[in-house]
């Protein structure tokens, strides 16, 4: 059975990214491993576990694909997109300097 999350509308994925990319850098200043996931995964410790959770995700995204499960396709891309901008916070790249690598690609 897929993963669904109830409730879900349309949003503005540049409000939601900025918005979301916010509160990251919130838990990455502020929050103590205890308290949040995102700080959990920052922690130098915690070594490879950001990248490897790169990985998983993907690799959720390309089963809920071959299910052709529209809903579950959409929750692990939800995932995907999170860990990704957790990475962004780590490495210093801000969603401006994302956005100028894509429109740098347009043909
Ligand atoms: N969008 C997300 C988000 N998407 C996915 N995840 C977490 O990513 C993990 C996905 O991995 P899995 O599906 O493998 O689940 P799991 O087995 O529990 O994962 P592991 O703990 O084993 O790595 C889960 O722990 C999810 O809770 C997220 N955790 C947080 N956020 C956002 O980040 C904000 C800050 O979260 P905290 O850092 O927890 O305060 C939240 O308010 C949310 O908006």
């Amino acid at each position: 059975m897929g993963v669904r999350t109830a409730n879900v509308k349309d949003g503005n994925i540049g409000e939601t990214l900025e918005g979301l990319a916010a509160v990251i850098h919130q838990r990455a200043t502020s929050a103590t491993p205890e308290e949040s996931y995102t700080a959990r995964l920052l922690t130098p410790e915690k070594g490879d576990k950001l990248l490897s959770k790169l990985a998983e995700e993907s690799s959720e995204i390309i089963m809920a694909c071959k299910d052709e499960d529209h809903d579950h396709i959409r929750y692990e891309m939800g995932d995907l997109l999170y860990h990704i901008l957790v990475v962004a916070e780590k490495y210093g790249i801000t969603l401006d300097e994302l956005a100028g690598e894509l429109d740098a690609r347009r043909h």
